[in-house]
């Protein structure tokens, strides 16, 4: 643990490009803290429906923002994610929510007050760094951060993966679901056009040890001490 201000790597990218499987397994490997931005607007979400509101009407979002009490665990090993008392880690997942999330995300007083959310889980992680990943990750919340890495695959092989996943589930639903939240997403923000600095992992060709390992190169390139003219040799 440290009290110095954790360094930050940011992903984002699109849904089912594997996000928060290798970024979860980068910061495992670094020793560093792993946040999923994702979780919070996917609890706030769940939270949102178990009030019964509209999730596509922001008025009645903001109506609920008063009583939410959000908690994450940032180790990597120990994922969990909390509404009040409530364990939402796997209930955050049900398509349910992820039908809904687009709707609570593109409110500009939810996504500020994320945002300032994130910050400071960061801040107090007393961790050396801390593994950040989501949608804006690279764009609002870290602009700044020494790596940033935009993590994508075909829209094929996403929704590929993300059946897998949802194996009771139709497939072309699933990949009907995902272009649709896709689609909601991008109008809030564009995670799919790499901003200046941003490194693109295109892991379509990848698996996800070789989709790991590119993600830890760049970082290893990031982190590089630089050479040259400019330090005298
Ligand atoms: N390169 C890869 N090769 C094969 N499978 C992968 C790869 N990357 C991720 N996966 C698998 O794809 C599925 C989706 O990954 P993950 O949930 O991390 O995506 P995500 O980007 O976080 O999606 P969302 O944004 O919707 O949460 C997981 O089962 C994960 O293990
Ligand atoms: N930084 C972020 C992260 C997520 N969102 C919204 O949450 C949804 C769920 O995210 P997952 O990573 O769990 O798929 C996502 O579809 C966005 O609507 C966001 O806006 N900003």
């Amino acid at each position: 643990m440290t009290d110095s201000v954790p360094m930050i790597v940011a992903i984002d990218g699109p849904a089912g490009s594997g996000k928060s499987s290798v970024s979860r397994e980068v910061a495992r490997r670094l020793g560093f803290g792993y946040l999923d931005t994702g979780a919070a607007y996917r609890a706030f979400a769940w939270h949102a429906l178990e009030h019964g509101v509209d999730t596509s009407d922001a008025m009645s979002v903001l109506e609920v923002t008063g009583d939410f009490e959000f908690g994450i665990a940032l180790d990597p090993d120990a994922y969990r994610v909390e509404v009040g008392d409530t364990d939402v880690t796997e209930a955050i997942r049900e398509p349910r929510v992820s039908d809904a999330v687009s709707g609570v995300a593109r409110v500009p007083a939810v996504r500020e007050s994320a945002n300032g959310l994130f910050r400071s889980l960061v801040a107090a992680s007393g961790r050396e760094g801390v593994v950040v990943e989501g949608r804006d990750i690279t764009t609002v919340v870290a602009p700044d951060a020494p790596v940033r890495i935009l993590l994508t695959a075909s829209p094929e092989v996403r929704a590929a993966r993300r059946s897998a996943e949802l194996t009771n589930h139709d497939a072309v639903q699933v990949a009907n679901a995902m272009a649709q939240r896709d689609a909601a997403d991008s109008k809030v923000v564009d995670f799919l056009t790499a901003a200046p600095g941003v490194t693109v992992v295109d892991s379509t060709e990848l698996d996800f040890e070789q989709t790991v390992t590119a993600v830890l190169d760049v970082v290893a390139s990031a982190l590089a001490p630089t050479t040259g003219a400019a330090d005298g040799r």
